[in-house]
């Protein structure tokens, strides 16, 4: 088994370099299903789960080739309608083939999407959105999907699911007339989905917005496009420099995206300068944690976007414990993300968890390493790292496979800043 092993208490020095964002990869890999014509991916991740995307693509009857770091040619064949159920389970983003599928073959079969333990992910909104374009959905073993002809029409989502706005996206690009999506979600990534499309000759206004209108096209044609800074590594490796007391030159940062983003850390007492598309995070930071008016404790929440990302709170629990103050930490969105919060516990963060959603950190606390640590989820994993390189001592993290589906090269990456941190098979 794979681990990493971490001897902690050392500031780390230098420049990283962020990579493309998973969360608009995946969905730009399927998009290229819409086309049988060539689609080249730059500043792909080569993470984990973009492999297993572009097996999916090679099982269906397609081909990707690697024609430099982080470029990728795609060129899709789609010879049947079911997904292979070995490949669903190893991630849960295989669900956004479904779109593009009935797109293109008016049929899809999707055997239960895989993926990481943060507690139940609904897909209800995924298949509102199909019925909402003429098609009809039957579930037993499998999710079957299917349609004489997708047409457009006015769908209000029940929530904004990200991966199911970019199903509907998908899905209406090609369908016969306009879709008016409402309740859309509208994160960066689905931003990038929406302006690759546009790029292969759809038509999508509304982009960045929560209604999106969609005109359906017969056909698409192939594009070049460019995958954007991942918003989730810029804030994981913020907190890392103000964790270990670094300074950290985080190389194209696109600081558009991090308002909100910045606001959550002002609330830690964290900062840094923008310089160009870079961040430099200096030292010291204040890492003092802000009370409300009128002296409250103040919360960090996730939401929506524009609102504070979900994938950040395992990562602003861990940046919080080394802050002095208190501060509540309440991920709203699943059921289990909070309960590795344990782990940090067990290495002597001051954290109360009030319930599955509900985390209050009172810091700064002296961690200390802890041998048996193991990562649930990609961003608990992360965020076991920094407290890890935080800590005096050594710490080792297993199940190591749920950091590497999300985050490229870390411990190479970790290593160029100065880390201690190293990989064994055990
Ligand atoms: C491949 C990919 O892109 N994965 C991301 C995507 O997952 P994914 O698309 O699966 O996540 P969803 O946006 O569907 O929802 C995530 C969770 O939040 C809940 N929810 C969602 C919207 C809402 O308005 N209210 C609400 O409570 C859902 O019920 C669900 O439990 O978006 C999530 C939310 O940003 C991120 O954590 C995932 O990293
Ligand atoms: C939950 C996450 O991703 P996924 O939707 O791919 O499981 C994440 O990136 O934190």
């Amino acid at each position: 088994m794979r681990k990493y092993v971490i001897e902690g208490g050392y500031p780390l020095k230098g420049k990283i370099t962020v990579k493309g964002n998973k969360n608009a990869a995946l969905p730009c890999i399927a998009a290229a299903l819409l086309t049988d014509e060539p689609v080249t991916l730059h500043n792909v991740p080569e993470i984990a789960d973009v492999l297993v995307m572009f097996e999916v693509i090679e099982d269906l009857g397609g081909s990707v080739t690697k024609e430099g770091a982080g470029v990728y040619r795609i060129e899709s064949v789609i010879n049947k309608n079911e997904l292979s159920k070995e490949k669903m389970q190893k991630i849960r983003a295989g669900i956004l083939f479904a779109g593009p599928m009935l797109a293109r073959r008016n049929e899809v079969i999707i055997p239960p999407p895989g993926g990481d333990v943060i507690g139940r992910r609904r897909l209800d909104t995924h298949f509102l959105a199909f019925e909402g374009l003429g098609a009809q959905v039957h579930i037993d073993q499998s999710y079957h999907v299917k349609t004489n002809k997708l047409v457009g029409s006015d769908i209000f989502l029940d929530e904004a699911s990200v991966t199911a706005t970019e199903n509907a996206i998908m899905a209406a690009a090609m369908a016969e007339g306009t879709t008016i999506l409402r309740n859309a979600a509208s994160e960066p990534h689905i931003q990038d989905l929406c302006n690759m499309i546009n790029a292969m000759g759809g038509a999508i206004s509304g982009i960045g917005s929560n209604v999106l209108t969609i005109e359906g096209k017969e056909k698409l044609h192939g594009t070049t496009f460019t995958i954007g800074s991942d918003f989730m590594e810029v804030g994981s490796f913020i907190a890392l420099a103000a964790a270990t007391k670094s300074e950290l030159v985080i190389e194209h940062a696109a600081p558009e995206n991090l308002r909100m983003i910045q606001m959550a850390f002002a609330k830690l007492g964290i900062s840094w300068q923008v310089v160009g598309d870079d961040l430099h995070v200096g030292t010291p930071q204040e890492m003092r944690i802000k009370k409300d008016l009128g002296g409250a404790i103040p919360t960090i929440d996730d939401a929506p976007w524009p609102g504070f990302p979900a994938d950040l709170t395992s990562i602003m629990v861990v940046a919080a414990t080394q802050c002095e103050g208190t501060i509540l930490i309440h991920e709203k969105m699943y059921e289990s993300r909070m309960f590795f919060v344990d782990k940090l516990i067990s290495m002597g963060a001051g954290i109360i968890l009030c319930d599955p959603h509900r985390a209050v950190i009172s810091g700064p606390s002296r961690l200390s390493g802890a041998a048996q640590l193991a990562s649930p989820d990609v961003r608990a994993g992360m965020a076991m790292i920094i407290a890890a390189l935080a800590a005096s001592g050594t710490s080792t993290i297993s199940n190591v496979y749920q950091i590497e589906r999300g985050y490229e090269n870390i411990v190479e990456r970790l290593q160029q800043l100065g880390a201690k941190i190293k990989v064994v098979e055990e």
